[in-house]
This record gives structure tokens, C-alpha cells and sequence, in this order.
């Protein structure tokens, strides 16, 4: 495996200037102590930061402080010795220059109210997660910002599966905020990306932070539909049809909430989408198949509590997308499967007899729907 080491990063208190920037986050709370949790705090100490990790399970944390590993989410990974775990939410957050939100889009309002309680006044919050919230239908960024009006916020997203960031794998991350469009290398993007930034963790800064969330709640549910493609035995044509036109959707919805194309084919758009749907490390990836095998939801993992951010999410993310009237057939597919028990099969020939359309943006073409049945085997 091909490992490139950084030039010896060593952990220090003091604000530190990177290339002229303002002073960068030193200090670095991780709020989750999942898979992704886990591999951004490994991931943290590797660029040198001084890094707390929050882990909800007390019995877990202890673990992780004698044996140095998260044997629940992410075994196999070593914390490095500048990683200190905490099951106490303020003892995790004290003294931080910035905390990373790590949990689930479902626990993260919950997550958000504990933190009011105990964070440092207007600590900056990177939001880690991605998702919509079921309730509200609120993006991530929204439920944080109701929560803790006056903290600054950022948005970390892109292909990262978690145990390849803890292996120090080459990864790239988009880091957005909104000052980078006014204020950029003092913004808090660019300086969390040269706090959290590694030869080996590559983050790139935008202020779109709408088009980044859009792109990493709806690739989940794309990605769900891949596996069930996959495990109803179709190709590769198949696949890259999915990607592209769900990158479409994607790109649809992002545009009625405000952010921008640029966004879409970026690393959290279509990095992200084609990571999730062509790798069996995707947990919503290995989901889809699993329902297309036919298989219940805990044996599909095993019984382990696994965290299936596509399924907690089609119905937000298509609730959202009928009333911005934005077409998103491939995740009102998934819909039907997913959260109204549709059969597989009656959904996938459904969506193969929709009226063909025009590719070109700006053409509306009326042509006929495919009046062949469709001949599958299922
Ligand atoms: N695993 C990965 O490779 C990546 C995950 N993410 C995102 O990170 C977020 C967290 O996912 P993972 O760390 O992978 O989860 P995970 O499946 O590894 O772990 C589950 C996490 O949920 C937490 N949890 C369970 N119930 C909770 C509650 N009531 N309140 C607060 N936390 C609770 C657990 O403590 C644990 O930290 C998700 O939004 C996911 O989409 C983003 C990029 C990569
Ligand atoms: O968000 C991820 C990769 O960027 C992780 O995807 P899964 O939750 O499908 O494993």
C-alpha cells in the first residue's frame, strides 16, 4: 500500500501562522465517535493537531483509552497518541478552537441542543455529517444554526470513506463557509483546510455551502439505488447511467436550493456520488444490495449498529424535492422501496418505461414512453 509520510507534524499549543494565513484552529474537538468520527480524529493528529474525541458509548470510551481502538466503528485503526477520548461532551469541547460534527443527520439537533450547554462561546462547528432532517426538512447547516445562533459554521464533505482516511490514504475533502467568498484565506475554510490539511488529506474551499450539503444528502439515496442495480445483476452500463443522471437530480435540487453547478461536479457533488455508488465499502451501496438479495435490514450488517444515512434520508430528501418541485425520479424510487414497501421489481420496471426525454438542457421533447414491456429477469 502506497503510504506517504508528512515531515515530522508535531502537536503544539501555541496559534500557528501556515503560509501567511491567519491563525489556524489548533485544538480540534471531534463531536462522534463513529466510523467517520474516528478516522477525522486519526486524521486531525496526523496534521499535528491537539485533538479530543467525544465518543456517546462510556463503555466504548473507556475501551478506546486503554486499547487505543474503535472496536465498534472503525477496528483495526490505531489512535495516535495526541487523540484523547472523553464520553463527556464538555469535557470534549473545553479549550477547543473548533469542533467537528460528527453524528448522525437524525442526532445531530439533539447532538447541537447538549453542545449550547457546554461549547466555549462562538466556537466554530464543521458539519461532518451528511443528511436532511426528517422532521423539519432542514438541511444540516439550518438545524446547526438554530441551535447555536452564534457560532461561525463551515461544511466538510466529499469521497471519504472513513477507513481509508485512517489509513492515510490520498483523499480530497471540500471545506466550505461563507466568508470564503469575501474574506478568503482568513475565512474559516481555508483555515480549518490548512489546520486539518495533509499531503494525504487535501481539502479545497468553496462558500457554497448549500450545494456542498445537497450533494452529500442526496448521493446516499443515489447510492442505495446503485446497490440494488448491482444486486439485481446489472451492469456497468447500467451503473454509469444511474450516476449521471442522478447527478442530474442532484444537480436539479441543488439549483432550486440556491447553490451552484460549479458545486455539483465537484468533489462533494460528483465525487462523492461516484465513490458511494461503485464501491462495496458504502455502507447504502452494500444496503441496496442487500435488499435486492432480499435480505432484512440486520442481516444485511450483521446485527452491528451501522449508520445507513440513504435510508434515514429518502424521505426528507424527496420530501424536499416535491415541494420545490424538482424532479428526482431514481430517489422516488428508492422511496418506494425503501420507506413504502414497493416491490423491487414493479419499481425497476417503472422507472424503465418513463417517457424518454431530452439530454440537452432547454429542449423539451415530447416523445412517446418505450411501449416494449420490459423484459427482465428479476
Ligand atoms: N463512515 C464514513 O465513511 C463517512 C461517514 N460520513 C457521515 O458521518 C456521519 C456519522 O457516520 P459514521 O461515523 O459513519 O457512523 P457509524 O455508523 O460509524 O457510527 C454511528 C454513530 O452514531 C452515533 N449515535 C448513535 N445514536 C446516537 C444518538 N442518539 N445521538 C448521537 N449520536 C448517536 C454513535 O455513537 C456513533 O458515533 C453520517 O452522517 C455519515 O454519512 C461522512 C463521510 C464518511
Ligand atoms: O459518505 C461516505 C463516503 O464519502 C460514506 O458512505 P457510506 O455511508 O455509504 O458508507
Amino acid at each position: 500500500m502506497a503510504r506517504i509520510t508528512r515531515p515530522s507534524p508535531t502537536p503544539n499549543h501555541s496559534p500557528r501562522k501556515a503560509s501567511g494565513l491567519a491563525d489556524v484552529p489548533e485544538r480540534i474537538a471531534v463531536v462522534g465517535g463513529g466510523a467517520w468520527g474516528t478516522a477525522l480524529a486519526i486524521s486531525a493528529a496526523r496534521a499535528g493537531r491537539s485533538t479530543t474525541l467525544w465518543v456517546r458509548e462510556a463503555d466504548l470510551a473507556q475501551r478506546m483509552r486503554t486499547t487505543r481502538e474503535n472496536d465498534v466503528f472503525l477496528p483495526g485503526h490505531r489512535l495516535p497518541p495526541h487523540v484523547t477520548v472523553h464520553e463527556a461532551l464538555g469535557d470534549a469541547v473545553r479549550g477547543a478552537d473548533a469542533a467537528l460534527l460528527v453524528v448522525p443527520s437524525q442526532h445531530l439537533r439533539a447532538t447541537c441542543k447538549a453542545l449550547a450547554r457546554v461549547a466555549p462561546k462562538k466556537l466554530p462547528l464543521v458539519i461532518c455529517a451528511k443528511g436532511i432532517e426528517h422532521t423539519s426538512g432542514l438541511l444540516m447547516a439550518q438545524v446547526v444554526e438554530q441551535c447555536l445562533p452564534d457560532h461561525p459554521l463551515a461544511v466538510l464533505s466529499g469521497p471519504t470513506f472513513a477507513s481509508e482516511v485512517a489509513q492515510g490514504q490520498p483523499t480530497a475533502v471540500t471545506l466550505a463557509s461563507e466568508d470564503a467568498a469575501s474574506d478568503q484565506e482568513h475565512s474559516l475554510a481555508a483555515r480549518l483546510a490548512a489546520a486539518l490539511g495533509t499531503p494525504t488529506f487535501r481539502p479545497y474551499v468553496t462558500d457554497d455551502l448549500r450545494g456542498v450539503e445537497v450533494g452529500g444528502a442526496v448521493k446516499n439515496v443515489l447510492a442505495i439505488a446503485s446497490g440494488i442495480a448491482q444486486g439485481l445483476g446489472f451492469g456497468a452500463n447500467a451503473r454509469a447511467a444511474l450516476i449521471t443522471r442522478g447527478l442530474e437530480e442532484v444537480r436539479q435540487l441543488t439549483l432550486a436550493l440556491g447553490g451552484r453547478s460549479d458545486t455539483v461536479y465537484g468533489l462533494a457533488g460528483l465525487g462523492d456520488l461516484s465513490l458511494t455508488c461503485s464501491s462495496e465499502q458504502s455502507r447504502n451501496m452494500r444496503f441496496g444490495m442487500g435488499l435486492a438479495a432480499g435480505r432484512s435490514e440486520l442481516d444485511i450488517f450483521d446485527g452491528r449498529p451501522v449508520v445507513v444515512e440513504g435510508r434515514d434520508n429518502v424521505v426528507p430528501v424527496t420530501d424536499l424535492a416535491r415541494r420545490l418541485e424538482v424532479e428526482m425520479p431514481i430517489c422516488e424510487a428508492v422511496r418506494a422501496v425503501v420507506a413504502e414497501g414497493a416491490p423491487i421489481g414493479d419499481v425497476m420496471v417503472q422507472l424503465l418505461s418513463r417517457p424518454f426525454r431530452a439530454e440537452a438542457r432547454g429542449l423539451s421533447l415530447q416523445i412517446a414512453q418505450p411501449d416494449q414491456p420490459v423484459e427482465m429477469r428479476l
